[in-house]
């Protein structure tokens, strides 16, 4: 009998088309060869995605499910079948299982995970693999992750290529391992090791791996063919957690993340996309400027190994500048985030001048002047930081806004941030914005161009207190450029004096309303960058949330958050804000975010809505 055909190519060769090549129901593999075969009667009921061969008297269980060798279900179910192939043919004395292609297994199928589940579990298959009589060696390279490295850990030996790297990253998805890693990993190489590499999540290398004996790559181990009764309640309580943890939002948000990192990776423009794009080298640059900003790109840039010339117009702010970058430097040097040898040749990259002549075969020089409202993250942080000075103005204290947006999941609250970036940068953003339309403001102007205006910043630039930079600004710190915020009554009284000049009764803000109005005026505005093209789809958004202002991976990003939260009750929330605020424009509710409550769209349709291809 001869399943249904489900694609045009000829049987039993390789499909083109990328869909499956059906065959003959008895023949569940494909002996020697690296096709995919679906076995189909009226639906499709297995695609088998291991290839399973056998050579003198091994048999080899070769992954095939490029381009990371995920352990799908197709692939669950082809390891299963093998090993049990393999458990019952006299002639196999040893079992390899191995990777096809870039790598072992490197995880579990993320897909799969916001999909029903299908058995056979990886658990299962390892135990199997473990019970097997004959030996069975993991055959490591590439990238052996997460499930990858369970299934190795089952196995009774793993050799490894000295440049593989293995690990558990499931915590960037918001999980633990699950397939017993958590009781195999430390029996294998301590609980030390194992607590580091499950809490960090950081891939290993094969030569570091096999000091902890988790490659095991000299001699036989004994292998634990009985599981004791602590094993057993262990992988219990591991599946348990496991469940908890995927049917959590944190881990659905993780797992978005890493699919929105690669999506946004493949962008397309007019004169050309992803692929085509041949990056310019890059051997010489220069800054301008050796303040906030520009100490900071310095630092990036030197991290990178590039060499720098930084510009400034007198000596006094050049040292200052060059004290910061190597302040910053071996602040660096020190947390690990970058290696000592290149902390000591950044010195070498870097040459201070005042001199223009210098920078005439820089190839690239980052533009440091001029703002303007922004295209994207600038454009959506506005109403963010607008509203927090406003809530302040309400009735709130900055520490409470930071505590609660801090609470919420930003490494950094709104106005520790504004110290941080400087009191006179935000308040020359606004003088620029008064300039071009003609106002002069005062301390007591409340409407500018007919919209809420708030001087409270101003009033802080005028005292002097500019922020980290002259050692107070909404907060006081223990020296010009320190870093520990305190809270400082002083600014209490500047807050409650403002209030009183302009007569506004200050009121009890609740901590929802500061991270509802911080949150959806950020929102609202991105579903007003969706809708006008300037973002092609919200995991722009959320990408750039997420690298440029530390959003927390375990929400999202704006969008994603939103979408969790419901679009309808979002929708709701800023008209509320919106009829109270009727003279913040930023409260204006979008058309789109408004049509995709309506209907209840699922996220990855919006963009269909956006761009009027539905309506
Ligand atoms: C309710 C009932 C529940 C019952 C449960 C009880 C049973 C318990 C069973 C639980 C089993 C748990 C098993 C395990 O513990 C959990 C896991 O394994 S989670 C996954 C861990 N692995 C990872 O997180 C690895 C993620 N991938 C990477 O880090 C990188 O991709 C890489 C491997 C280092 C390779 O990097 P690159 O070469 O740069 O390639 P890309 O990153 O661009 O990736 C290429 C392409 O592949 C896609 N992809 C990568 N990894 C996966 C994956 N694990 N699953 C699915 N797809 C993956 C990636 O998205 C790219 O594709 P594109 O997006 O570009 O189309
Ligand atoms: N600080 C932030 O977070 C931030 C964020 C986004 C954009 N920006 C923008 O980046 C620019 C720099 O910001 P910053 O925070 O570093 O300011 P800053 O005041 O800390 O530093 C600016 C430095 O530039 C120097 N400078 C000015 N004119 C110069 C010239 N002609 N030649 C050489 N040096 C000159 C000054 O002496 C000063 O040291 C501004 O345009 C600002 O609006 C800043």
């Amino acid at each position: 009998m001869r399943s249904k055909v489900v694609c045009n190519c000829r049987l039993g060769s390789k499909c083109r088309t990328g869909v499956f090549i059906s065959v003959p129901l008895r023949s569940t593999f494909c002996v020697g060869t690296s096709y995919i075969l679906a076995v189909k009667v009226s639906y499709i009921v297995a695609v088998i995605m291991v290839d399973y061969k056998v050579q003198g008297s091994f048999a080899i269980l070769e992954v095939n499910n490029p381009p990371v060798n995920a352990l799908s279900h197709a692939v669950r179910s082809g390891l299963n079948d093998g090993i049990e192939k393999a458990s019952r043919d006299r002639n196999v004395k040893a079992v390899i299982v191995c990777g096809k292609g870039a790598t072992f297994p490197a995880g579990a199928d993320i897909r799969e995970f916001s999909k029903p589940k299908k058995e056979p579990w990886l658990p299962e298959i390892g135990h199997k693999m473990e019970k097997c009589e004959k030996p069975v060696i993991a055959a490591i390279h590439g990238t052996c992750l997460g499930g990858g490295l369970e299934i190795a850990l089952f196995c009774h030996y793993r050799i490894a290529l000295k440049t593989a790297r293995v690990g558990f990253p499931e915590v960037q998805l918001g999980l633990l391992p699950g397939a017993a890693g958590t009781q195999r990993l430390p029996r294998v190489a301590g609980l030390q090791v194992a607590m580091d590499m499950i809490s960090s999540g950081r891939h290993v290398l094969a030569t570091e791996a096999k000091k902890y004996g988790i490659i095991d790559e000299l001699c036989l181990k004994a292998v634990k063919a009985s599981v004791d009764f602590p094993y057993e309640k262990g992988l219990e309580m591991e599946t348990e957690f496991f469940k908890q943890l995927l049917g959590s939002g944190q881990s659905k948000a993780q797992q978005y993340a890493f699919f929105a990192e690669r999506t946004i990776a493949r962008w397309e423009m007019p004169n050309g996309n992803y692929r085509t794009a041949v990056a310019k080298p890059v051997k010489s640059t220069a800054v301008i400027g050796a303040g906030t900003m520009g100490s900071g790109i310095v630092v990036c840039l030197l991290s990178a190994g590039i060499p720098v010339y930084l510009m400034e117009q007198n000596e006094k702010f050049l040292n200052n500048g060059l004290k910061m970058i190597k302040s910053i430097m071996e602040g660096s040097v020190k947390l690990g985030k970058v290696s000592p040898e290149v902390g000591r040749k950044a010195a070498t990259l870097l040459k201070p001048t005042m001199n223009y002549n210098d920078l005439k075969d820089v190839d690239l020089i980052p533009v440091l002047v001029k703002t303007c409202r922004g295209f994207l993250a600038n454009r959506m942080h506005g109403p963010f930081g607008t509203e927090g000075t406003f809530l302040v103005e309400e009735g709130a204290l900055p520490s409470q806004v930071d505590r609660v947006m801090e609470d919420f999941g930003l490494p950094i609250g709104p106005f520790k941030v504004r110290d941080l970036s400087g009191v006179d940068i935000a308040y020359k953003i606004k003088q620029e914005v008064a300039k071009l339309l003609g106002i002069k403001t005062t301390l007591q102007t409340r409407f500018m161009n007919g919209e809420r205006y708030c001087a409270l910043n101003d009033r802080l630039f005028h005292l002097g207190r500019l922020g980290r930079k002259t050692g107070k600004g909404y907060y006081k710190y223990e020296k010009a450029g320190g870093k520990i915020a305190t809270e400082d009554s002083d600014v209490t009284d500047i807050i409650e004096k403002h209030c009183k000049e302009l007569g506004i009764q200050r009121r009890q803000i609740s901590s929802q309303e500061i991270v509802e109005r911080m949150m959806y005026s950020c929102i609202n505005e991105g579903f007003k960058i969706l809708e006008d093209g300037i973002a092609v789809r919200p995991e722009d958004i959320d990408v750039c949330y997420l690298y440029g202002f530390s959003f927390p991976r375990y929400l999202g990003g704006p969008m994603f958050y939103a979408n969790q939260i419901g679009l309808q009750r979002v929708y709701e929330r800023i008209c509320y804000y919106h009829e109270n605020f009727p003279y913040s424009p930023h409260w204006v509710p979008s058309r789109l975010l408004r049509k995709l409550a309506a209907k209840s769209v699922p996220m990855n349709e919006w963009m269909a809505y956006a761009t009027g291809s539905k309506l």
